[in-house]
């Protein structure tokens, strides 16, 4: 029997400052790779749209697209929790029933544990009645790229007190409604240790310092297949862009001069 990791399982280890560990994953085959690795989580991020589908910023994403991804990926996950950001405009929204609806749908469909919303205060209503609902939120504060044009780009947030203060109440406010773990996104490393040390809950970081509970990276950052994204919190563990490449070109090559198939790749 696997021990599939639990809520309380990232309870445990904040509580034992055990390291949460965290990657995107968007497809079975990486699901599977990760969830061997021994990862925690694997987060459906909403990232797919930029990733996988070369979108400039996450906004066009979808809750089908969201769905289409997340149960390639709960196929390919035996241990690790697997999570799945709430897209655009499936929640923010004056209907609150709504967003239960789409949060809902996403789980029964998917077979996700938990989904993940942006935002603060403003969406503590929705994220009460997703978890009276049965739902698992996991929060997300700090850069939140749904709202990339209200900040003008992805740029490092809550420089300032003034939003380093809100940033810090919207936290608390989240974990009164109830969310099992926050995310902090791009934000300064004395904010996320305060954030942090302030909670109950497991904060998981990225861009955020070393002092938060877990970290999370965006898979295909640290296996170095965008090699065109290099903000400065990404450590690249592979090269893989150069070595699909190099792999590309040594077949193309090699059928081009005959070389491939062989005799022993070929039937008598
Ligand atoms: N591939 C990928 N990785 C990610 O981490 C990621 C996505 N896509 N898409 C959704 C958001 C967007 N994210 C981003 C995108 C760019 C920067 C960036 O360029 N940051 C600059 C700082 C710019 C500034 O504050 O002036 C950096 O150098 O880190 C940060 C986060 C994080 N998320
Ligand atoms: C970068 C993480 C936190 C995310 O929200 C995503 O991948 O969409
Ligand atoms: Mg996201």
């Amino acid at each position: 029997m696997i021990n599939k990791v639990t809520i309380k399982t990232l309870q445990q280890k904040k509580d034992l400052k055990e390291k949460i560990t965290m990657l995107t994953g968007y497809d079975y085959q990486t699901a599977k790779l990760i969830d061997q690795a021994g990862i925690d989580i694997i987060l459906v991020g909403d990232s797919l749209g930029m990733v996988v589908l070369g979108y400039e910023n996450t906004l066009r994403v979808t809750i089908e697209d969201m769905i289409y991804h997340s149960k390639a990926v709960t196929r390919g996950s035996k241990r690790a929790m697997v999570v799945t950001d709430l897209p655009f405009m499936a929640y923010k929204i004056a209907d609150i029933s709504q967003t239960v609806q789409n949060a809902g749908r996403i789980i029964k469909e998917s077979r996700a544990t938990a989904v993940k919303m942006e935002g603060g205060q403003d969406i503590v209503e929705e994220v009460k009645a997703t978890i009276d609902a049965g739902i698992p939120v996991m929060g997300h504060l700090g850069l939140t790229p749904q709202s990339v044009n209200q900040f003008g780009g992805f740029k490092v947030q809550c420089k300032e007190e003034s939003a380093a203060k809100k940033l810090v109440e919207d936290a608390l406010a989240l974990e009164g409604a109830g969310i099992f773990a926050l995310v902090l996104e791009c934000i300064p490393a004395k904010l996320a240790k305060e954030v942090t040390e302030q909670l109950s809950i497991p904060t998981i970081g990225i861009g955020a310092g070393k002092d938060c509970d877990g970290q999370v990276l965006v898979t295909q950052d640290m296996l170095g297949i965008l090699s065109d994204f290099t903000p400065r919190f990404v450590r690249r563990y592979a090269d893989l862009d150069n070595q699909i490449k190099q792999a590309f070109k040594n077949y193309k090559e090699e059928v081009q001069n005959g070389n491939f198939p062989s005799l022993d790749e070929s039937f008598s």
